[in-house]
């Protein structure tokens, strides 16, 4: 179980700001911290890491006190057993597939570890390539592979796939969640993409300006936050084709291409690329099998 409490001062360009989070984490789950750009989420995870010092409180992990600033005990990264992978989290360039997610890994045991998680990330194919000769999604698949190989009590995942376009993420996804369910590390992951949310997690903080302002299963967080969930899911805008007074907003949502119509003032604030939540509260969506 991971038990934290902790409080940190931070300097936004807006000003003074306080983060605060207290959460309690039975082993195994999946947790998101969700939210806007500067809420304090990634400050979040650098302090469970030890990269970041919060100003007071405790952190514990199964029975273990990582930080506690009453009696001043501050694991070093090292001494906290995580495994990190962040958007950009550099591989060690000079060094194959293998030997990368071995490094960590005392001599004893490092084949037999490093051959099963070449094997179930799927990477055996690409064991002595060097990270220069691999995807982005490739890449995070050996950093996400590294990051198991000591059997962390925590998981900590900063917008892991965030880099990588929907068809990787969407693979990536459904690869963490296989690699989840058969090594069960707690995980903590920063993610502001809903979909992404709904997908892995069973339990997410939504923190908004340092402060956890709902929390709970993602359907039922997201149920509340105002809009209908009858029928409603995320996308990106990738093209739009004015029509007379409206605009066809062209949106990709999973693999298929959506056309909603936009009014002009909707359309002010959509442009391509951007992200977009589709909802409907006043009709009944129809639903149909699809043909496998
Ligand atoms: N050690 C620190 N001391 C003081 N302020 C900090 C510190 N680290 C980060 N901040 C500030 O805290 C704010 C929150 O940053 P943080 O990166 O945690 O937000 P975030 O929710 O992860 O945002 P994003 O989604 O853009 O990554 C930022 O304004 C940042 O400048």
């Amino acid at each position: 179980m991971i038990n934290i409490n902790v409080t940190k001062r931070l300097h936004t360009a807006d000003g003074p700001m306080e983060l605060e989070f207290q959460a309690t984490v039975e082993d195994g789950q999946f947790v998101t911290l969700f939210g806007p750009s500067g809420a304090g989420k990634t400050t979040l995870l650098r302090m469970v890491a030890g990269l970041t010092t919060p100003d007071e409180g405790t952190i514990q992990v199964n029975g273990q006190t990582w930080f506690d600033s009453n009696r001043k005990t501050n694991l070093t990264p090292r001494q906290r057993s995580i495994g990190m992978v962040f958007q950009d989290y550099a591989l060690f360039p000079h060094m194959s597939v293998a030997q990368n997610i071995g490094a960590a890994l005392p001599r004893t045991k490092r084949q037999s570890v490093v051959r099963e998680l070449l094997e179930v990330a799927g990477l055996l194919e690409l064991a002595s390539r060097k990270p220069d000769q691999l995807s982005g999604g490739q890449r995070q698949r050996v950093a996400l592979a590294r990051a198991l190989a000591l059997q962390p009590s925590l998981l900590l995942l900063d917008e892991p796939l965030s880099a990588l376009d929907l068809q990787m993420r969407l693979k990536l996804q459904e690869e963490l969640l296989s690699l989840h369910r058969r090594y069960q590390p707690t995980t903590l992951l920063v993610s502001h993409d809903m979909s992404e949310v709904f997908r892995l997690s069973n339990q997410v903080f939504v923190l908004e300006l340092g402060q956890v302002v709902r929390s709970g299963s993602p359907a039922d967080v997201f149920a509340s936050s105002g809009i209908s969930n009858k029928f409603r899911f995320t996308g990106e805008v990738v093209h739009i084709v004015p029509s007379g007074v409206i605009s066809i907003v062209h949106i990709l949502v999973g693999s298929d291409i959506v056309q909603v119509v936009a009014t002009d003032k909707e359309r002010e604030s959509l442009q391509v690329g951007k992200r977009v939540l589709i909802a409907s509260k006043a009709f009944n969506p129809l639903i149909m099998p699809l043909e496998e």
